[in-house]
């Protein structure tokens, strides 16, 4: 519990302006990287389906695999605040329904807050969670639950109709009580606008610099997930390329004999292989 990471503690960030490190990690080897790195939260996103599970969509993203990857995660906490994603309609089905589900992955996963997609569509549900002792990250701009409404994986708010209910869709998610937000596929320009005029702390994928603080995602930064490439990843590493020739060179060295080499085996004393069959 030592040095835990609070949310008091990001809303003393924001005020300080120390930008807040959002990483996302979906199993316990990630969780131990991520928070070796330093993060201050850890996002089980549902993004999980599509990184982890091959799915070309968070949409058939279930409660079961959000507990699995949210209970593993939590396993390695030592210090990160842990939010777990809500998946798809986990919480809009009615409110009952909304806190039971968040209730399990506070309960049986462990995480320290959960997240789900939405402004003002959501605001009631948001403020249930709250009032029921739940705290909840919102999430606003391109939301991929609903990515099919909003016409694909694209910047919203370009206009100022759209960008005018982005905002809106920030200080309802304030408004009910929301401990943080992130902010997805934004103009720079709006979600500073955005960050300057909310109290809790914004965090931006593809929003820009003008946020509190910053999330990518894991197989993103590595350069593990090489399905697409959006624009506002940087890659830090050549991770696909640097994994896949440590497995080449496995395969080699079976093939060719040169693995396992002597000190990889276990002797046997030569009394006891005397007295086997030869
Ligand atoms: N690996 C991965 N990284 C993510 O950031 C991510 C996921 N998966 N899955 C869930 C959502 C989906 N996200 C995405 C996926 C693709 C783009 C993308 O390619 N966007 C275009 C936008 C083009 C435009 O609007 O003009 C791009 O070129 O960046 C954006 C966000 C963000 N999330
Ligand atoms: C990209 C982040 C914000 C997310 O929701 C996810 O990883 O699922
Ligand atoms: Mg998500």
């Amino acid at each position: 519990m030592k040095d835990r990471m609070t949310l008091p503690r990001l809303r003393e960030m924001k005020v300080r302006g120390d930008r807040i490190v959002m990483h996302t990690a979906y199993n316990a080897w990630q969780m131990a990287l991520v928070e070796g790195a330093g993060a201050d939260v850890v996002l089980v996103g549902d993004s999980v389906g599509m990184v982890e599970h091959g799915l070309d969509s968070t949409v058939p993203v279930t409660l079961e695999m959000m507990l699995l990857h949210c209970a593993a995660v939590t396993r390695r906490r030592t210090r990160a605040l842990v939010v777990g994603d809500l998946p798809f309609l986990s919480y809009e089905v009615d409110d009952r329904e909304a806190v039971r589900n968040a209730g399990r992955l506070v309960k049986e996963a462990g995480v320290d807050a959960v997240k789900l997609e939405g402004g003002t569509s959501r605001e009631a549900t948001i403020r249930t969670l709250v009032t029921a002792g739940i705290p909840v990250v919102g999430h606003v701009g391109l939301t991929p639950q609903t990515a099919v409404q909003l016409g694909g994986f694209r910047v919203q708010g370009k206009d100022a109709g759209r960008a005018r209910q982005i905002l809106e869709d920030a200080e309802a998610v304030q408004r009910a009580g929301a401990c943080m937000v992130v902010l997805e596929c934004v103009p720079s320009p709006l979600a500073e606008l955005i960050t300057r005029r909310l109290e809790i702390p914004t965090i931006g994928i593809g929003a820009g610099g003008g946020c509190d603080g910053q999330v990518l995602v894991f197989h993103d930064i590595l350069g593990i997930f090489r399905d697409f490439t959006p624009k506002f990843v940087r890659r830090y590493a050549e991770g696909g390329t640097l994994l896949g020739e440590a497995l080449q060179s496995y395969t080699r060295e079976v093939r060719s004999g040169a693995f396992p080499g002597e000190e990889h085996g276990f002797s046997l004393d030569p009394e006891v292989l005397r007295e086997l069959p030869s």
